[in-house]
């Protein structure tokens, strides 16, 4: 078990917030591919989650809805899992971007990449109400894979941390609309 490093330092309220305007990750993955009920910026539907690099590595921010409920006054945990794997998504793809060469704002889209393994650890009850600040790191970048930790906090505690694997998207994955690979 790794020390409780967020609960010995919360981030400060309003710690990493970006500029208004900042571009995200999410807004520079290629059109075909933003549709993920997380982190799609053209499903209407879901959660519009932007993962914004604050220079020392990703921060996700979210203030679930009295729908993202477990019990009265706590968060689904199937919600956490979304927040740690869609800000992993875009914590993994942002570093074999910056591998590449590249930084947000360039005109190419950013890599996509897929959950290949996703491990939640749930270390205390997610308080319903506050924004949660979802902050990540990739802890191991291969040639085919990224392994990413990230931490989820409500009011500066941290509740729950995930280790996930992404590995870029496979090409049976790709560049489908949607409504195809339905039935
Ligand atoms: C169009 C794309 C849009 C993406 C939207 C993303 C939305 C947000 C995230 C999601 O919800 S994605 C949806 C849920 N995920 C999937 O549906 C993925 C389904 N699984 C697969 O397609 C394949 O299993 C996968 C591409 C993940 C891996 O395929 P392979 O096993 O052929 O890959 P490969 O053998 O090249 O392995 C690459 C590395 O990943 C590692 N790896 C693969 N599966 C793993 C696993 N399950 N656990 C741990 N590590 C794993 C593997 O050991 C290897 O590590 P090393 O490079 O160090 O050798």
């Amino acid at each position: 078990m790794t020390a409780d490093r967020g609960a010995q330092h919360p981030p400060a309220a309003g710690e990493g917030r970006p500029p208004a305007g900042a571009i995200a990750v999410q807004d520079r993955y290629a059109d075909d591919f933003a549709w993920c009920y997380g982190c799609g910026r053209h499903n209407p539907a879901g959660l519009g989650l932007k993962t914004h690099w604050d220079g020392e590595g990703t921060v996700t921010r979210f203030r679930p809805r009295p729908e993202h409920m477990a019990v009265p006054g706590y968060v689904y945990g199937g919600l956490i899992a979304s927040l740690i794997d869609c800000h992993s998504m875009a914590t993994a793809s942002l570093a074999l971007y910056h591998r590449d060469g590249h930084r947000l704002g360039d005109p190419e889209p950013v890599p996509r990449c897929v959950t290949a393994s996703l491990q939640v650890d749930y270390l205390r009850p997610t308080p319903l109400g506050p924004e949660l600040v979802v902050r990540g790191r990739v802890v191991e970048l291969g040639a085919r894979k990224a392994v990413v930790e990230s931490e989820l906090y409500a009011n500066g505690v941290l509740c729950a941390r995930g280790r996930v694997v992404a590995v870029p998207a496979p090409p049976t994955m790709t560049g489908a609309s949607p409504g195809q690979g339905e039935g």
